[in-house]
């Protein structure tokens, strides 16, 4: 298992389709060990669907995944030891409390975080005795994330990292990622949020249609459609698939 450099993600011509949804078509895509990749797209574009193909959490209808070597479908077991994913809906007990929520993945893991030091990065220390199901929408998402990192993954796949956080929790979750590369950790994140793009994402990879149509820095892509930022280069440079259907 390679997870001292090199490549940590490989997906090749993955494709997925939901009965005559093609959700995925033909995506290839490689992140280096260490690097913070975006991946963007408009809604339905087939961010979730591609991100649960190398989470080995759905099954391509073709194509080929590895991370940090393993296969997420065979090695299934290995790669939960290495890899965090936090994805848009939580399958969590919700009688529980954040403090046994933790504990309870730390023991998945053969080297866990402290629990302490996982609610800490998400802020959620005072909130460790109380029940899932009492927590606040974004309180939950803060839990979830925690619950992806406690393991000290090598990869971490993030889907939606703030989106509903108020402006205090996101500049934490922010700092979160910013310590996570700072171990150098492999991040793919799924976002809306151009302005988290241009503070933690060295690349991007953009979707539109369930095709990639385009992977570059983020100044890259504002240069590629001419324009001035990346939220009016997202604009330009998505949305044909689902404008050439309507
Ligand atoms: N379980 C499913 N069954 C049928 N169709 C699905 C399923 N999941 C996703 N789709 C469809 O596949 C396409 C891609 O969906 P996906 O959730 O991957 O997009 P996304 O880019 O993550 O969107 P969003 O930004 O809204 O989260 C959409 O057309 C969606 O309707």
């Amino acid at each position: 298992m390679d997870d001292t450099g090199g490549t940590a993600v490989v997906a090749e011509n993955l494709r997925k389709r939901y009965g005559d949804t093609i959700a995925v078509d033909d995506v290839s895509l490689r992140v280096e060990a260490g690097e913070c990749v975006g991946i963007l797209g408009v809604n339905g574009a087939g961010k979730t669907t591609m991100v649960e193909m190398i989470a080995g959490l759905r099954v391509p209808d073709d194509g080929r995944v590895r991370v940090l070597g393993l296969d997420p479908r065979r090695d299934r077991a290995r790669l939960r030891q290495v890899m965090g994913v936090q994805l848009q809906q939580a399958y969590l007990h919700h009688a529980l409390t954040v403090e046994e929520l933790v504990r309870l993945f730390r023991g998945f893991y053969p080297n866990p975080r402290p629990a302490d030091e996982a609610l800490e990065l998400v802020g959620l220390t005072g909130q460790r005795r109380t029940r899932f199901d009492r927590l606040s929408g974004g309180q939950q998402q803060r839990l979830s994330i925690a619950l992806a990192l406690v393991g000290r993954p090598r990869v971490a796949i993030l889907d939606e990292l703030t989106t509903g956080l108020d402006p205090r929790a996101r500049r934490r979750m922010w700092e979160a990622i910013r310590r996570l590369r700072d171990e150098k950790v492999t991040v793919l994140l799924v976002t809306h949020a151009m302005e988290e793009v241009e503070r933690l994402c060295d690349r991007v990879a953009l979707l539109d249609g369930g095709r990639l149509v385009l992977v570059d820095t983020p100044a890259g892509m504002v240069a590629r459609a001419g324009a001035d930022n990346l939220d009016d280069a997202f604009v330009a440079l998505t949305g044909k698939a689902a404008e050439g259907a309507e």
